[in-house]
């Protein structure tokens, strides 16, 4: 990994960390707040909550460079672990005096804003439209060919078979080679001869298994036939050509020898996959919520539970419950293997380094690419942030080519940090998840929903004018509004959500189509909630 590539990805997961670190130290203030405001004491449930909540930020805040709000939870919760230990509870006003150490902690914190610049970075793009050569000694059909990838933005050039040379000057990502004019034994040839060729598609007039085994032992990376379809054409070129850089592997290693794991983690970092060390067993599922990985490394033996039984806790968890482990066993562990579910893999201690990277690369590849492009968000069932990501570089890719409009919307439910302290995280989770079942209902077929952040929601709106899709939204605001939500034995109550609509189609590039949605998000939270921004509200 290059030093800048490693830089990017801290940066990255500083962002995550603190982006977790503001919610969870405002969920900790809210339910101090809330304690302290009562007639009688807290209880030592939640009390006990409350110290394991402040004792996880005092065990991590420091290693992102939060010493200070480290030291306030640490000093906090040790006040509440002698209490709950000295069986005296707090009463209210002693509460109130934490909440303003906590403030003052939380004032160490960045602002979010500060540091979404720095997200934003960790998008690569690739917006270049693709060069296509159009080979075929048919003008008529050449011309049907580049007509319609012309039309979906690629910049076409038509050659025939006596103006080869010229097609190899011009240097084209792919060469598209119409079959039906010129047959292969007038191509193969000059083709071969070409040191670095561009990918090679071919237009056939063959349709069956034969025809597309010999245009593979050619190199063809797409064969089409009749009737010209350019949608496919367009699907394979982009992914030949346009598809964004993939994220490199995300690993999760679970080991409690320090050393050891530290030494996986360089040695996957050797062979560019990214990995998060976590050895203290019960850390594991935080890490999981924050690094999503693609695959586990588990110890077999770790303090408090076997390496199998950390990885059924994992999966108890629909979100992970597809997530590959690979495990580090020591000689003696078979019988943690004969239990293993199929899928999984062993690795022997002590392992070797190439089996290590091999049997990680192996597996995680398999699991991301069965995800892509389903990759899901475990409470609502839209996609995931990362596959929203990738999604956006291809719908902007696709707008910017054709010119049809695009439209992004950030929708954002309001308020959901004190639904959650009034009502419980559970009943936020469920409005978030009533949300994105509303919008996916009401959103056409062909729209995307990704979930951006806990109660956000990016949607993007294919073929569909920024005035279009703030109307939609709008429509769609009203009718949530006048939902009630059914809170378990709470009873109904109304929730609202703003939101941001802006083009992509016209955004320099994704990241300037989603500073647009969040700044209208943001003046739409300012001027009071529960309405919907677009262009005409500047
Ligand atoms: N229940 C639940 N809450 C979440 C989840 N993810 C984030 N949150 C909460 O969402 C809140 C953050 O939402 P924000 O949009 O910043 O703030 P808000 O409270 O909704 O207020 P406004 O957006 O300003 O109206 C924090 O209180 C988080 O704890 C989740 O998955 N479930």
């Amino acid at each position: 990994m290059q030093e800048s590539e490693r830089s990017r990805r801290l940066e990255a997961l500083r962002v995550q960390y603190v982006e977790r670190l503001h919610d969870d130290v405002q969920a900790i203030m809210a339910q101090v707040e809330e304690m302290s405001a009562r007639d009688n004491a807290a209880s030592a449930v939640e009390l006990e909550a409350v110290c394991e909540a402040l004792q996880r930020i005092a065990d991590s805040a420091g290693s992102f460079g939060y010493d200070a709000l480290s030291e306030t939870c640490g000093e906090v919760a040790c006040q509440v672990r002698q209490w709950l230990d000295g069986g005296v509870l707090p009463a209210p006003y002693t509460l109130a005096a934490l909440q303003s150490r906590l403030q003052t902690g939380a004032e160490q914190l960045p602002h979010l804003d500060d540091l979404f610049p720095a997200h934003a970075t960790m998008v690569q793009r690739d917006t270049a439209s693709g060069r296509v050569a159009l080979l075929g000694d048919e003008p008529l059909g050449r011309r049907a060919l580049g007509e319609a990838l012309s039309a979906l933005g690629y910049v076409c050039h038509e050659y025939a078979m006596h103006d080869v040379e010229a097609l190899v000057a011009w240097q084209p990502d792919a060469v598209l080679i119409d079959e039906r004019s010129v047959p292969r034994s007038r191509w193969s040839a000059w083709w071969n001869a070409w040191q670095s060729p561009p990918h090679l598609l071919i237009f056939g007039d063959e349709d069956d298994f034969a025809a597309r085994l010999a245009a593979i032992r050619h190199g063809a990376a797409g064969y089409f036939v009749s009737p010209l379809d350019a949608s496919l054409i367009d699907r394979c070129l982009e992914r030949l050509i346009l598809r964004p850089t993939p994220e490199p592997l995300r690993v999760l290693i679970v080991d409690d020898d320090v050393e050891l794991a530290e030494h996986y983690h360089l040695v996957l970092d050797g062979a560019g996959i990214d990995s998060w060390v976590v050895n203290v067993p019960a850390e594991t599922l935080g890490a999981l919520r924050d690094y999503r990985p693609d695959l586990a490394l588990v110890d077999t033996r770790l303090p408090m539970c076997t390496g199998r039984e950390m990885a059924r806790v994992m999966r108890l968890d629909d979100a992970w419950r597809d997530l590959p482990v690979v495990y580090l066993a020591a000689g003696d562990d078979v019988r943690e293997q004969a239990l293993t579910r199929s899928g999984d893999a062993f690795l022997g201690k002590p392992v070797d380094d190439d089996a290590l990277v091999a049997t990680v690369l192996s597996h995680a590849h398999r699991v991301r690419g069965s995800r892509r492009w389903v990759a899901r968000d475990g409470l609502t069932g839209v996609l995931t942030y990362a596959a929203l990501q990738e999604l956006l570089e291809v719908e902007f890719a696709r707008a910017q080519r054709s010119g049809t409009p695009t439209s992004l919307a950030l929708i954002d439910i309001d308020h959901v940090g004190a639904l959650n302290a009034h009502h419980g995280h559970a009943s936020g989770d469920y409005v978030i998840r009533r949300l994105a079942e509303h919008l996916t209902q009401q959103l056409r077929f062909i729209d995307h929903v990704g979930r951006y952040a806990g109660g956000a929601f990016c949607v993007v709106l294919p073929h569909c004018s920024p005035e279009d899709a703030q109307r939609a939204i709008e429509r769609i605001r009203l009718q949530f509004q006048s939902q009630t939500q059914t809170i378990n034995d709470r009873g109904d109550i109304g929730v609202t959500f703003s939101a941001g609509v802006a083009g992509l189609h016209d955004a320099a590039s994704v990241e300037a189509g989603l500073d647009a949605i969040d700044q209208r998000l943001y003046r739409a939270k300012l001027a009071g909630r529960n309405r919907v921004l677009g262009n005409g509200d500047e």
